[in-house]
């Protein structure tokens, strides 16, 4: 199944940036796997916001919401979720 999933990113103020800097290199490494696997599709910045518009290729919401929750920056999101289906004038065949 896939999902449009949108994540906003608040890490507090007072966090020091040393915390801030390990856990953005650990979100990338996870980040980057899931990638390379082909569970994150796309992730594309929102520009202006420390925002992304991702796109999840998951068997089911409850395999969405363990994948997002392994994610370091968990705790600091807002996530909205979108489930997706075929468009019936989609040309593209690597969206079904
Ligand atoms: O930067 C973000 O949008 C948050 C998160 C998503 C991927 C990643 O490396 O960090």
């Amino acid at each position: 199944m896939l999902f449009h999933v949108e994540m906003t990113v608040n890490l507090p103020h007072d966090m020091a940036p040393a915390q801030a800097d390990q856990l953005k290199a650990r979100e990338k490494e996870i980040a980057q796997g899931l990638q390379r696997d082909g569970v994150w599709r796309h992730l594309w910045r929102i520009a202006g916001r420390y925002a992304n518009v991702s796109i999840f290729d998951v068997t089911d919401n409850a395999a969405l919401h363990d994948t997002l929750m392994t994610l370091p920056l968990f705790p600091y999101m807002d996530i909205v979720v979108r489930p997706l289906c075929r468009h019936g004038s989609s040309i593209r065949e690597d969206d079904r």
